[in-house]
């Protein structure tokens, strides 16, 4: 874990309320941290903008992917226009510097509950007319199956989905709600974790609804790039982040940057793209790429490397260089 000496008291954002999986995140990172103070944020882009603009913010723990359902495209999104944004280069070139470094990763067991403000038992479901789920948008490629399922059990009752900023506010909503509603022909459920469902007093009345088991969710760490954090010596392996955008008229522009990692020994691990929201030049389909690549061989001439990716690229910027968390292979 890479954070100050344990003498600096530390203020650690996660997208809140208690009971997040963001905010377990948060705790993996900074929990055995004797002065980590964490503070609750109420949506993904204000992780970040807090963490920038606020002094008194030095981590923020933020959804990145997740190993059911891929990309947390609001994550992605946040990083390519801090990209495009800063777009006139840090050096002068074509490289950004962005405010903000990538300094961990944290792995999160993702396990959903259905949750109700008080006890229920799954057969009376069909009785009611309509039912509302609420939870984060990211959990429902994640229990699809499931609530095609529930459907199915309750072929007379209209069942609404509704999005919330995370699984714990879908939580605190759904016992607000059923506190107000004298409507018994309807019920309000959320989808979220064990912690959540305790830290708002709420009901499990069904778990492990995952369509996947083993369901996985990755956040970054991030820290203000000039943070004069003490990293601490890690002998762990070391990934990268960086993203890039590539020179359109030229045809052979995105081979050409990944020709990059192939004539030096970097091992790439992974690469995906998000839709550039600028169109330059009026022209659609354009992408931003995110790769991650393993940097632990000291055989590599970095700055050959860098020089050659500032050359095949538009634009670049690396997000930070950070130890592989061991829950990567659990
Ligand atoms: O809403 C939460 O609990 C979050 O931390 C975002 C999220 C939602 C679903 C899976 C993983 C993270």
């Amino acid at each position: 874990m890479t954070v100050a000496n344990s003498a600096t008291p530390i203020a650690a954002l996660f997208l809140g309320p208690e009971g997040t999986y963001s905010h377990q995140a948060a705790l993996q990172q900074f929990g055995d941290h004797p002065q980590a103070k964490f503070i609750v944020a109420d949506s993904i882009p204000e992780c970040l903008e807090r963490l920038e603009n606020d002094s008194n913010i030095d981590f923020a723990a933020v959804p990145f992917e997740n190993s059911t359902n891929g990309q947390v495209v609001f994550t992605y999104d946040l990083l390519r226009d801090r990209m495009a944004k800063q777009s006139d280069g840090g050096d002068g070139l074509n490289r950004v510097i962005p405010e903000l470094e990538v300094i961990d990763e944290q792995y999160v067991s993702v396990s959903h509950c259905l949750v109700a403000s008080s006890p229920l038992n799954l057969e009376s479901l069909p009785r009611y007319k309509r039912i509302r789920i609420y939870s984060h948008p990211q959990v429902w490629g994640q229990v699809d199956k499931y609530l095609q399922k529930l459907k199915n059990r309750c072929p007379q009752t209209v069942v609404e989905r509704i999005d919330t900023p995370s699984t714990s506010e879908a939580v605190r909503r759904t016992v607000q709600v059923e506190s107000q509603s004298g409507e018994r022909s309807e019920l309000n459920l959320a989808i979220a974790s064990n912690a959540a469902a305790k830290v708002h007093n709420a009901h499990i009345i069904d778990q492990g609804i995952n369509d996947k088991q083993g369901n996985t969710t990755r956040f970054l760490i991030f820290r203000k790039r000039s943070a004069t954090t003490v990293q601490l010596p890690d002998s762990r392996t070391k990934v990268s982040l960086l993203t890039f955008t590539i020179k359109q008229d030229n045809p052979r522009s995105l081979v050409d940057v990944l020709a990059v990692l192939k004539n030096h020994p970097v091992n790439m691990c992974s690469i995906s793209s998000r839709p550039l929201k600028e169109e330059p030049k009026g022209r659609k389909w354009q992408y931003i790429f995110f790769i991650e690549y393993y940097c632990d061989s000291n055989k590599i001439d970095w700055d050959a490397f860098y020089q050659e990716i500032s050359a095949s690229c538009s634009l670049w910027c690396l997000w930070g260089t950070f130890p592989r968390n061991e829950l990567y292979s659990s």
